[in-house]
């Protein structure tokens, strides 16, 4: 079915590429010139692309034409890794699941008003999931919160700040610094888009100490044991090495 033959995961850094092998069972893989990325018995490429947007979508764009070129296109591309979390949304080491990927501060601001992409006719500031892929993710992660995921390229550090993007985004779940760069390069190449994050942290005044990156990245790792688990299997079998996500064959 549409989309799901060959997956690629965008991840920002090396521990949650690692997070997400060792979920999907996979061996560490191969340098890719693009990041590092990993081919195993399962059709799912990890690549790390980096902090931040811009080379997020670079890494992504650049592995979706090197697949295309080699005649083996991806079907379906995710962005994946740890994220702050909105009170009353999702607390650390929830899982979110991003239905909408916005670009929550790229725009122009006039006095105290935000003018986002869409407004300014550059639109858009805003990548849907897609309804197919995000079906089969809520399917095989049911306690995964479900809403939009900002995407920012300087991490909330204030109260102030996290008010802004809630008024921008009123139901937003989640903050990371990459989904909206993959979604736009998955959009360009015309690819089904999802986003998947691990809570660290809250979205507010920076409190570094508060951050608990290893139980997220934990929780990337079971989501990625999740998605590769055969659907009705209970946790704690072998891995399937046939297809992924499991649970759409
Ligand atoms: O503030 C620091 O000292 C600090 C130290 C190490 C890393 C950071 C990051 O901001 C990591 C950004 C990285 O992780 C994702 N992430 C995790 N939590 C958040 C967040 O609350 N807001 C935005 N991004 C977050 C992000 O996607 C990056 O890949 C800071």
């Amino acid at each position: 079915m549409h989309g799901l033959d060959r997956v690629l995961v965008v991840t920002a850094v090396e521990a949650e590429r690692a997070a997400v092998l060792r979920g999907l069972g996979l061996d560490d893989g191969v340098e890719s010139g693009a990041g590092r990325a990993a081919a195993g018995p399962l059709p799912v490429t990890v690549v790390a692309g980096g902090v931040g947007p811009a080379g997020a979508a670079a890494a992504t764009a650049r592995a979706l034409t090197r697949a295309e070129c080699a005649g083996r296109p991806f079907g379906a591309v995710l962005s994946a890794g740890i994220g702050g979390g909105f009170d009353g949304r999702a607390g650390v080491a929830d899982l979110v699941l991003g239905d909408l990927s916005v670009a929550a501060d790229l725009g122009a601001q006039d006095g105290d008003d935000f003018i986002d992409l869409d407004r300014l006719g550059f639109g858009p500031a805003r990548h849907p999931a897609d309804p197919l892929l995000l079906d089969r993710l809520r399917a095989a992660l049911p306690a995964a919160v479900v809403g939009p995921v900002v995407t920012v390229s300087t991490a909330t550090g204030s109260a102030a700040r996290t008010g802004e993007l809630r008024r921008r985004v009123p139901d937003a779940a989640a903050e990371g610094m990459e989904g909206f760069g993959v979604a736009a390069a998955a959009r360009a190449a015309g690819m089904p888009f999802a986003e998947l994050r691990a809570i660290s942290n809250p979205v507010g005044p920076r409190d570094r100490a508060a951050w608990r990156i290893p139980q997220a990245l934990d929780t990337l790792r079971a989501a990625f044991a999740a998605l590769a688990r055969p659907a009705g299997q209970p946790a704690g079998r072998a891995p399937v090495t046939r297809s992924w996500p499991a649970s759409s064959r």
